[in-house]
């Protein structure tokens, strides 16, 4: 098989490199996703200025950190890192969410501290995935947001102000629902209680990222009681950080060594962390590799025998592509449980990912919560990837041992992981 291109073009379909020997790689992924989207958040609501060392630069924290600047916060490059200098927040100001989660559901709480309008808009797609309960959550604490759509678009009617209090909210489509209301909750008079009420709470690491971040910063969060959260009123205080490596990006990486057979280490894998990604150790495990983590990173080392697995991944639903792709090149059936949600996320990714295997000529069947993977000989074939960075990262593990695999519109990746292909690349030693 020919060399393949170490990097590509903006939308191209990208033959996806397929491993002609057991890896031997080491490959460092950029920060975490949600750990700089948090930080962003906090810096800008803080009482004092922020730095944020090597942060994601993708599109979901760039449209974070243009978002802010557009209610007047300031946030400068300094060499790899962030400077944030928090302004008293303004509108009029417009919101581009792209297809960033984070950026829609973190961001409402904050505009309602703002002065003026702030309208919020994104990607197609962006205004079909899940907003209606966050929305009416911040109307019940009497936040004014206008817009006809359960969704995007919508406009926040800032005036500075938030009074605060007790709010439910039904988060079992996002935890990032409980997510946004708290980040905010300290800069409320009264702060803020949360309560979660209805089917059980997805992504919990998150949440208790969250609630890290905040305490992190001198905010009071009491998490005692199951499914409610109070956050004290309270000043935000400055953060200098080291963004931790996004261990959700870093998981195509390493499952590549099982998939492929080999040894592939991630370096500076922290040893503690609230990252849901970090789960992916115990999965590769269950999966039948080896799995070691040590001050060098994680290693995670294979011989291509993939044991199939019953899973459960309501609290670490993002790393579903992945494992489903590793599933589909197993030697016995995998099922795949708690994830309903996923079909609100970036595209339906149940419909996607059965679609795909499918079209590669394996048995992936949707259930009412899930998946299950009937392994099956694959053939190569150009699969669609619907603006998800996870399909298309899903796609490349497939390709490392299904020759002929095309990754569709491989630069959505750069939702997260912009140098994805270079980085891939270098799994295979073809920077
Ligand atoms: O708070 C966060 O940073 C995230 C929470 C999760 O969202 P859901 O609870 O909507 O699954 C996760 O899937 C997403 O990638 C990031
Ligand atoms: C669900 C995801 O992203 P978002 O933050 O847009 O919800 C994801 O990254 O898998």
């Amino acid at each position: 098989m020919p060399a393949q291109p170490a990097s590509t073009t903006l939308d191209a379909d990208w033959p996806a490199p397929y491993a002609e020997e057991p890896l031997d790689a080491t490959v460092s992924v950029p920060g975490s996703k949600s750990l700089t989207n948090r930080f962003l958040v906090l810096a800008a609501l803080a009482g004092d200025e922020s730095l944020l060392r090597r942060p994601l630069r993708s599109r979901d924290t760039l449209l974070m950190a243009s978002a802010l600047r557009s209610l007047g916060t300031e946030v400068t490059d300094v060499d790899e890192d962030w400077l944030v200098r928090p302004r008293d927040l303004r509108g009029p100001a417009l919101v581009d969410c792209g297809l960033a989660g984070t950026v829609m559901r973190f961001l409402p709480p904050v505009a309602a501290l703002a002065q003026g309008p702030v309208e919020f808009d994104g990607d197609e797609h962006m205004r079909r995935r899940p907003m209606g309960p966050m929305l009416d959550a911040l109307r019940a604490l009497g936040i004014t947001v206008t817009g006809d759509a359960p969704g995007l678009p919508f406009t926040v009617e800032g005036n500075g102000h938030v009074t605060g209090g007790k709010v439910v909210v039904d988060a079992s489509a996002s935890s990032q629902f409980v997510s946004a209301l708290l980040l905010a909750g300290a800069r409320f008079e009264k702060g803020v209680t949360v309560v979660h009420d209805g089917k059980p709470l997805p992504s919990q690491p998150h949440v208790d990222m969250t609630v890290e971040a905040l305490r992190d910063t001198g905010v009071i969060v009491d998490d005692g009681d199951a499914n409610t959260w109070h956050v004290e009123p309270s000043e935000i205080h400055s953060l200098d950080v080291e963004v931790e490596p996004d261990l959700s990006n870093a998981a195509p990486f390493v499952a590549a060594a099982l998939v492929a057979g080999g040894t592939v280490t991630v370096p500076s894998w922290p040893q503690f962390t609230t990252q849901a990604g970090d789960a992916i150790r115990d999965i590769l495990d269950a999966m039948g590799a080896d799995v070691s983590l040590t001050r060098d990173g994680l290693t995670v080392s294979g011989t291509g025998q993939i044991d199939g697995v019953d899973l459960d991944l309501h609290d670490v639903g993002e790393l579903t592509p992945v494992v489903a792709a590793v599933a589909a090149l197993a030697s016995g059936p995998s099922q795949l449980r708690g994830i309903a949600h996923l079909r609100g996320h970036e595209t339906d990714r149940l419909a996607a990912i059965t679609t795909e295997i499918n079209r590669l000529g394996g048995d992936c069947r949707e259930t009412e919560d899930g998946l299950v993977i009937r392994p099956r000989p694959l053939h190569g074939d150009l699969v669609r990837t619907y603006a998800d960075h996870r399909m298309a990262m899903a796609a490349a593990v497939l390709g490392l041992r299904v020759p002929g695999v095309v990754i569709e519109n491989v630069a959505t990746t750069g939702k997260t992981l912009p140098d994805f292909t270079t980085r891939w690349s270098s799994l295979l030693g073809r920077a």
